[in-house]
């Protein structure tokens, strides 16, 4: 049986790692951060969108998630952090950006001079159901404006990282995958994976 892995030496995981998400755009991007360094298939499921801590939603997540495939699975949450509103929308930015929009989203903070903001995100992986998940968490900080670029994928159009003119919209696309809160979260993947040696039964691939 062919077996494929970082080292070999470390625990053999029945199937391959399930990345499950329902949003396509975040899929496109962590498939073009990995490579070929984690090998991984996809799984499209709408997880619900549950409340807290981001660091307990995305084990939460990671938990449902390996109940369904049961296997090895990794998931992530994303919350955009407003700190004059004390990191809210958080979480619930999904429902904040569906329901005000662009437009709507940046006037919560007309109140406010502090524009200043960070992108968050929580991976998760867990090796199967009842393993608890290990979570990595990535964060780029930056500010909200008023949205400039494509708006194809969620909030990118209202971001402008630190240190850049661009907000994420405007950037290429792997400008920024090399400094955002999802390259960084999943920096912290992979090196848990070369740590960990885990190696993956693949004829199921
Ligand atoms: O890099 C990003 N740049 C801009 N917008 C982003 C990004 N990453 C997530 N987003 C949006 C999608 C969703 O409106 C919310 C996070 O919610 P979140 O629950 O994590 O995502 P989701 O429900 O779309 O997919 P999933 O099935 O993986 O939960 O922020
Ligand atoms: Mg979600």
């Amino acid at each position: 049986m062919a077996l494929l892995g970082a080292r070999g030496s470390g625990l053999v995981l029945p199937k391959p790692v399930t990345f499950v998400t329902g949003n396509a755009k975040k899929l496109e991007e962590v498939r073009a951060i990995l490579g070929s360094s984690i090998p991984f298939q996809s799984l499209r499921l709408d997880l619900p969108e549950l409340q807290g801590e981001p660091e307990e939603i995305s084990k939460e997540k990671a938990k449902l998630a390996a109940l369904q495939v049961n296997g090895p699975v990794l998931v992530e949450d994303t919350c955009l952090c407003f700190n004059a509103l004390k990191g809210l929308p958080g979480p619930y930015i999904k429902w904040f950006l569906q329901k005000l929009g662009h437009e709507g989203l940046y006037n919560l903070l007309m109140a406010y001079e502090d524009k200043s903001a960070y992108a968050l995100c929580s991976f998760s992986f867990s090796t199967g159901p009842s393993v608890e998940p290990i979570t990595f968490l990535g964060k780029t900080p930056g500010k909200i404006v008023p949205a400039r670029g494509p708006t194809d994928f969620g909030w990118d159009a209202m971001f402008q990282p630190d240190g850049y003119d661009q907000t994420y919209a405007e950037m290429p696309k792997e400008e920024k995958n090399k400094i955002s809160h999802r390259s960084r979260a999943l920096a912290l993947v992979k090196s848990h994976f070369a740590e960990a040696g885990y190696t993956f039964q693949t004829n199921s691939l």
